[in-house]
């Protein structure tokens, strides 16, 4: 078989020329994108269907050669499998009906979410039929504790004040509505591996705001329990997680969640970044600022990264996901920059 990169470097090797993807790849910043989402009233129609999922999941590859491909969905497809009313209004981000009372809990069904999430895997199947045998395919879903600030805020917050003040008010309801994501979310994981996923990606985008206890019980407890529950159904699972802006708490969620590969925002120092690459095979970094701007601020940002993280296993990425105003030939460079072809 042709050499998946990314797998390469998930098993712990270091490649020559890093693989390189970016998170939120498939996107507004592409016109191709914005032709089918037009065809689309509602963007969770897109993610329910297949055939343009597959083939908005494929473009960047096409345009770019990225060394892996990620699954087109979203991680709010879950809350909505799960019953919630989710809504995505243009300009505005998610709208989702607020779950804050034990009545509105019990309303949700987890035994139907993976029926209603078919059609996801039905993508996941049809684009590794399409993708290159070189090209990584990557699975993924929001950790239980970002998904669940959605569904308890109903939209996105600066500081995740909701969830967190019903953290301390009613630990009790966290802690069930976090067991059911944790259960929807290791049977959806484990159902993206088993249609063709070659590793999957845990956004944790709301790590920063907790505090330390908090981040312990909130973060890293349902995080292992979802990537146990993965690897006990599909043993050797390769799983990346991101807990983005996780500061001090690195280390703890390393040591708690034991992932395969850590995803690393553009706050972490490149030093203490290669200290922790002497652990465990990295990915990010990049500001998306920096790529969104261009130019010798790009050039300098990209030498630097792979002049500290290159000689180790290191996979190329932004430090979370790209801005829909980047120009296309900033992200064109920026591949060339890492084949050594610029
Ligand atoms: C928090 C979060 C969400 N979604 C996601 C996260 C975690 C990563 C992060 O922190 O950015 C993850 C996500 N969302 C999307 C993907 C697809 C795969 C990829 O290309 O990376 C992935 C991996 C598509 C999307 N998800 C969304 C779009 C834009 C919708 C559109 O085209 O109308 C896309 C392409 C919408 C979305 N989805 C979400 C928000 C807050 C929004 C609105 C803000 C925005 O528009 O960026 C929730």
């Amino acid at each position: 078989m042709a050499e998946r990169k990314m797998l390469t470097v998930l098993g712990g090797q270091t490649c020559d020329v890093p693989p390189i993807w970016l998170m939120r790849q498939a996107g507004r910043y592409l016109p191709e994108y914005r032709e089918i989402r037009a065809r689309y009233p509602s963007f969770l129609d897109l993610c329910y269907a297949p055939e343009s999922a597959c083939e908005i999941t494929l473009q960047p590859i096409r345009r770019f050669d990225f060394d892996a491909a990620i699954l087109f969905s979203d991680i709010l497809v879950v809350p909505d499998a799960l019953g919630q009313d989710v809504r995505f209004e243009v300009g505005e981000g998610p709208r989702l009906q607020p779950i804050t009372t034990e009545a509105h809990l019990s309303t949700l069904d987890l035994n139907g979410a993976l029926r209603r999430l078919s059609p996801v895997l039905e993508t996941v199947e049809r684009v590794r039929a399409a993708l290159a045998p070189e090209k990584t395919l990557l699975g993924f879903c929001g950790a239980p504790w970002t998904v669940a600030t959605y569904m308890i805020a109903g939209h996105a917050t600066p500081d995740q004040a909701p969830a967190r003040m019903l953290a301390y008010e009613n630990p009790g309801f966290l802690e069930r509505l976090l067991d059911m994501l944790v259960e929807a979310s290791a049977q959806y994981l484990v159902a993206q591996l088993k249609a063709g996923a070659d590793a999957v990606q845990i956004f944790e985008s709301w790590a920063g705001p907790l505090p330390e206890r908090e981040f312990h019980r909130w973060v890293i407890e349902p995080t292992r329990a979802l990537v146990r529950r993965v690897r006990a159904e599909v043993p050797g699972a390769r799983i990346i997680g991101f807990p983005r802006a996780a500061g001090l708490r690195l280390e703890p969620y390393l040591d708690g969640v034991a992932p395969d590969m850590v995803a690393l925002d553009w706050t972490v120092p490149l030093e203490y970044a290669q200290r922790i690459q002497s652990r465990i095979p990295i990915q990010g970094t990049l500001d998306p600022l920096a790529l969104l701007v261009g130019g010798e601020a790009l050039d300098a940002e990209v030498r630097r990264i792979l002049g500290v993280l290159g000689g180790g296993p290191f996979v190329f990425n932004l430090g979370h996901g790209i801005i829909k105003e980047t120009p296309i030939p900033h992200v064109e460079r920026l591949v060339a920059l890492v084949r050594g072809e610029a």
